[in-house]
């Protein structure tokens, strides 16, 4: 039996676009936190937990870069690695997180203690690193599409919390104004790969179930933290 026929690659980038209807920017957190609802233990808790992530994704692209045979593709990838972990002038993302968590109130030791860091925040970053370490890297590169949908959340952030959250600092702002630029430029590479690389109709809705299991891993972070801090259920919320 001829199998289903393959997508048009607008079809199949449709497709991926589609997903963005599970991205994180529509969880109940995230809906909060853009429409000034959190208090500052809150976002505080939202930045102390994001951390984790933000510290795991050189690590998730090590293994990407590790499992890559293609020469043209690492280097282009590198590149990643050094907009997290800095490069000459560039201190790097992971540095711009430090000085939003300062800029937050939080002190750069919480931040890196990941005392704060809950349960359930953990094994949803973990996953997506693990999954990166096991996955073929056209795979790996496919999970993360997320970034497709990341730049209007990042300018969302940019336009509405000054006015929300003046007690935030000016400084805290540069990290989402950073990613404006290198989540645009990342995705098209990511995406052309991932058009390129998944031609089947089977392997091409094996892409949008790997972009959903990206999705879920966004989605279950937020769910960890809705339970802590806007639940306060126990005994988390107690323990921070
Ligand atoms: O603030 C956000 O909501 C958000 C989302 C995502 C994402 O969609 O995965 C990333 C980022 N930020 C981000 O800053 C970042 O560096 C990043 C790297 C990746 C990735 O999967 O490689 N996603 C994201």
């Amino acid at each position: 039996m001829a199998g289903k026929k393959p997508w048009s690659r607008e079809e199949f980038e449709q497709k991926l676009q589609e997903k963005e209807c599970f991205y994180h920017i529509h969880h109940p957190f995230q809906v909060l936190m853009n429409n000034g609802k959190l208090n500052q233990y809150q976002v505080q808790g939202w930045v102390a937990n994001r951390f984790y992530y933000h510290t795991c994704i050189p690590l998730k692209d090590a293994a990407i870069l590790a499992n890559c045979s293609q020469r043209s593709v690492r280097r282009q990838w590198v590149q990643r690695i050094l907009d997290h972990d800095g490069y000459g002038e560039d201190v790097g993302g992971i540095e711009a997180w430090l000085q939003l968590g300062e800029a937050v109130g939080l002190s750069r030791e919480t931040l890196e203690s990941q005392q704060q860091v809950l349960p359930g925040v953990r094994f949803a970053v973990d996953a997506y690193v693990n999954f990166a370490r096991h996955a073929t890297w056209q795979e790996a590169v496919c999970s993360s599409l997320t970034e497709l949908f990341a730049p209007s959340l990042h300018q969302q952030r940019l336009d509405n919390w000054p006015r929300y959250y003046p007690w935030i600092k000016a400084e805290g702002y540069h990290y989402f104004r950073k990613r404006l630029n290198e989540a645009r430029r990342d995705v098209r590479h990511g995406l052309e790969a991932t058009l390129d690389y998944f031609q089947s109709r089977t392997q091409q809705e094996q892409a949008l179930a790997i972009l959903q299991f990206k999705l879920d891993v966004l989605w279950t972070l937020l769910d960890a933290l809705w339970m802590a801090y806007i639940e306060n259920r126990p005994p988390y919320h107690t323990e921070l």
